[in-house]
């Protein structure tokens, strides 16, 4: 990187958007590595979700489609970001866990080398290297760091112009992150009684159990009822329970003492205590070992953890929120759940809504998204077609906000200009709503098409007036009465 460095942080100082930057960030690495692949990681805002924002192979650069990257199931990812310790290998076959992040080729890996990446001292991404060859990247990695400390401080400022840049950015009512709905986009009926539940559990020790499909938004509930509550100034602590062998997740959540088990070299406290005070979030609960259920249940009924190993206990004081899409009374049945646990979590139950029930959200949580990534991606606001509409809203979205989040991104990727027309957005076609379903969507277009043209009469066609009684923005109703090909002269008297 020496004699590259120049040139390299040349270009960092001089980008202009975040999409020239991040091309300067995986040339440089590329080049600093002579790896065959670059990745470039970075954890989202509430520092859940892993995104893939581009990728450098065999010294073609891009930036990703796919751009969320479930990392959940790769325990090394997870290892590099919770454990801020690089992995740097010249035999991948070694590695007992499946690598799913790095393509597949025709040749196997034999280097890899993972490094977390921080930005102000907090973990904010992961670069991965990866070559078909033996590697020498030991001495690369602080080189590596300094330089992508550098692409953070570059990556803030420009966020930060294009802010001020687009400022003032009008939002919709519905798109305004409301306190009220706690940072959560939705006003449909079905959110508000979430958010109505949320409220009534707020200020309270509760463990709290949120079910609902996959993609709904458990976590970001679990982490509203967080930051809305006393605790907020506490750990937010989160484990995914499917991620993990059963040992692995046991010393994870209980910590364990030194010389404990082979390779113990010294005391581990544990997700429950790192989370005293705070909140401990628990996914896919439904997916934890009945060995270790029957532990975390002692745990939550006597308030304290013995580590691993250790004959003391510790007092704890944590809210436990866990998550799942499973049935839990189905997995009793089966005899892969405890009913004493069961009934201890659902102590205060929430459901989210699968997105296909949430009625005029989609279009708030539409215009959020494409919002985000266009600031994002340094890009003019996008710009919807009907029929990209009429296509996103005739899809079941069987992954829920997820798939929407991640179609509109490939979309606006997609997308030579600000324009996103139909063929943009790739959605399977057996999942568009069949003709039965189709038909009661007429019914509901009809009645729709019914209220609004007699809401638009009342306030003499005053559009300001008739979203405010329908609850909706005006940018919804112009949508609908386009939608429904309602002309003027059916509301003007
Ligand atoms: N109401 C919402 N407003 C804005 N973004 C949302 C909302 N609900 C979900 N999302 C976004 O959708 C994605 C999925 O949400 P989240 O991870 O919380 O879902 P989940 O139900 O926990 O998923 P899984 O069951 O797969 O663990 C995230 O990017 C999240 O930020």
């Amino acid at each position: 990187m020496d004699k590259l460095a120049a040139k390299y942080y040349a270009s960092l100082i001089e980008a202009s958007n975040v999409h020239s930057l991040v091309v300067c960030a995986l040339s440089a690495a590329a080049c600093a590595t002579s790896a065959s692949l670059v990745q470039l990681y970075l954890l989202d805002q509430d520092k859940t979700r892993l995104n893939l924002y581009g990728q450098c192979k065999d010294e073609h650069t891009c930036l990703t489609q796919d751009i969320s990257y479930d990392y959940y199931h790769d325990a090394l990812l997870q290892y590099c970001l919770t454990q801020n310790k690089p992995i740097i290998t010249n035999d991948v076959s070694s590695f007992s866990l499946e690598i799913n992040f790095l393509p597949q080729e025709n040749k196997s890996w034999r280097s890899l080398l993972v490094l977390p990446l921080l930005n102000r001292q907090q973990i904010d991404g992961l670069l991965v290297c990866a070559s078909f060859e033996a590697m020498d990247w030991d001495n690369k990695t602080a080189l590596l760091q300094d330089f992508y400390r550098l692409t953070f401080i570059q990556y803030t400022r420009l966020i930060a112009l294009q802010v001020k840049d687009t400022a003032p950015i009008k939002r919709d009512k519905e798109s305004v992150v409301t306190k009220e709905h706690y940072g959560l986009i939705g006003s449909s009926p079905a959110m508000k009684s979430v958010y109505s539940l949320m409220s009534k559990v707020l200020h309270t020790p509760f463990t709290v159990l949120v079910t609902g499909e996959t993609g709904t938004g458990k976590e970001l509930v679990a982490k509203a009822i967080h930051h809305y509550s006393i605790r907020k100034n506490k750990a937010f602590v989160v484990q995914n329970c499917a991620s993990m062998p059963e040992t692995l997740l046991e010393s994870e959540l209980f910590g364990y003492s030194k010389g404990a088990f082979t390779g113990a070299d010294k005391d581990h406290l544990g997700l429950l205590r790192e989370a005293d005070g705070g909140t401990l979030f628990l996914d896919e609960i439904g997916d934890m070992p009945i060995v270790l259920q029957a532990k975390l249940l002692r745990v939550l009924q006597e308030g304290e953890v013995r580590p691993l190993g250790s004959n003391k206990t510790f007092k704890i004081d944590v809210r436990v929120i866990a998550a799942t899409h499973r049935n839990l009374l189905d997995e009793i049945k089966k005899g892969n759940f405890r009913e004493d646990l069961y009934y201890r979590l659902a102590k205060f139950p929430i459901e989210l809504p699968p997105l296909r029930d949430r009625g005029d959200d989609i279009l708030a949580l539409v215009d959020f998204f494409i919002d985000n990534t266009c600031q994002f991606l340094g890009r003019k606001k996008s710009i919807i077609s009907q029929c990209f509409m009429d296509k996103l809203l005739s899809y079941s979205f069987p992954g829920n906000i997820r798939e929407l989040k991640g179609l509109l991104e490939r979309a606006i990727l997609l997308a030579d200009d600000e324009q996103l027309e139909a063929q943009h957005l790739h959605v399977s076609p057996d999942r568009q709503l069949t003709t039965k379903d189709n038909s009661l969507k007429d019914s509901v277009a009809d009645y729709e098409r019914e209220h609004l043209v007699k809401s638009l009469r009342d306030h003499q066609g005053n559009q300001t007036k008739t979203a405010k009684q329908l609850g909706i923005s005006r940018r919804t109703l112009v949508y609908k009465i386009q939608r429904l090909n309602i002309s003027k002269e059916e509301f003007s008297n």
